[in-house]
């Protein structure tokens, strides 16, 4: 069997990392074997093996969390320049081996990598969700994705009932369902990130699979924690701090894009926070989202490159 090189670049969106195959230059035949191996958190592929100084190549995010091993997941990314503007064909494949529909920091990396190829800042990418407009700021630290229309109608989320499923216990949590693109379940808890007994003081690994997995949410749903740190009432936009654990990762990420919209359109629908933009605090970084009454919610955060190098397109 053949064991060719795979080249790869390494990106992060506010520490939700991803590998990265240009799928139109490089056949990867086994996409989920190929992620499986190169996404595990022990085993998986680093900076350092490529030269990358360790702590240089990862994340440098408020946890001090910088060079992991392993990713969230490999983007197989494919740009068609003919259309104006470029479009980017996007699979996430995840460290499960299953393929999400779409994922918000992901589709900002897509943009910084189709930035870094193409020189151009604005993007259609191509998800399994829909086409998603996104742009690069001017010093291509930062990307903007729009991000659909946040739906709590229970064909889409979607979970096995005929009515919204808002702030209802479900095994365990007391949740909100909605689909950004992904299904997310939002539980709102008292307390940020500064106060001992808040939002970091759960254990999401015990608490989240049981939602994961309920009879509730037939697809499964990622499984976000919600602090309300500032309801948006004064000057400022609101602030949220948020944990999310991921269907796909299984287990908790640094950052979820999808989820960040999610916290904010569950914060909005049960009144828990005023205005339409608000600021997200997953504990890789600071997201701004705006969820208008209709159209199109979008994703701002930081994003960056981490390291090149090449795999084995058949790790066994
Ligand atoms: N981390 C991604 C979400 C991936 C979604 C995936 N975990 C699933 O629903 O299976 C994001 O930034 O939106």
């Amino acid at each position: 069997m053949s064991t060719h090189a795979v080249p790869v670049e390494k990106y992060h969106g506010t520490g939700n990392d991803f590998l990265v195959v240009d799928a139109s230059a490089q056949s990867v035949g086994d996409r989920a074997a190929f992620a499986r191996a190169h996404c595990d958190r022990e085993t998986g592929v680093n900076g350092a093996d490529f030269g990358a100084a360790p702590g240089s190549d990862g994340v440098a995010d408020r946890d001090g969390n910088a060079g992991r091993r392993g990713a969230d997941g490999v983007l197989f990314l494919s740009v068609e320049e003919r259309f104006n503007p470029t479009r980017v064909v996007m699979t996430l494949v995840q460290p499960d081996g299953s393929t999400a529909t779409m994922c918000g920091n992901g589709a900002r990396v897509v943009a910084l990598w189709a930035h870094e190829r193409t020189g151009d800042r604005e993007f259609m990418i191509d998800t399994q969700a829909g086409t998603r407009r996104a742009s690069v700021n001017a010093d291509a630290t930062a990307a903007t994705i729009e991000m659909g229309e946040p739906t709590f109608d229970p064909r889409w989320v979607p979970v096995a009932r005929d009515e919204p499923l808002i702030d209802e216990p479900v095994a365990g949590l007391t949740v909100t369902a909605v689909n950004t693109g992904v299904p997310h379940a939002v539980a709102f808890v008292d307390g940020g990130r500064d106060d001992p007994d808040g939002v970091d003081a759960v254990d999401l690994d015990a608490v989240a699979p049981p939602v994961r997995h309920a009879d509730a949410f037939p697809e499964g749903a990622n499984v976000n924690l919600a602090a309300v740190v500032d309801d948006g009432s004064g000057d400022g936009p609101a602030v949220l701090d948020q944990r999310t654990f991921e269907r796909g990762v299984e287990g908790e990420t640094r950052s979820c894009g999808t989820g960040a919209v999610a916290v904010v359109a569950a914060a909005r629908r049960v009144g828990a926070i005023e205005g339409e933009s608000a600021v997200s605090r997953p504990p890789g970084g600071d997201l701004e989202i705006t969820v208008p009454d209709a159209g199109h919610a979008t994703l701002t955060g930081p994003v960056a490159h981490e390291f090149s190098g090449t795999l084995s397109a058949d790790p066994r």
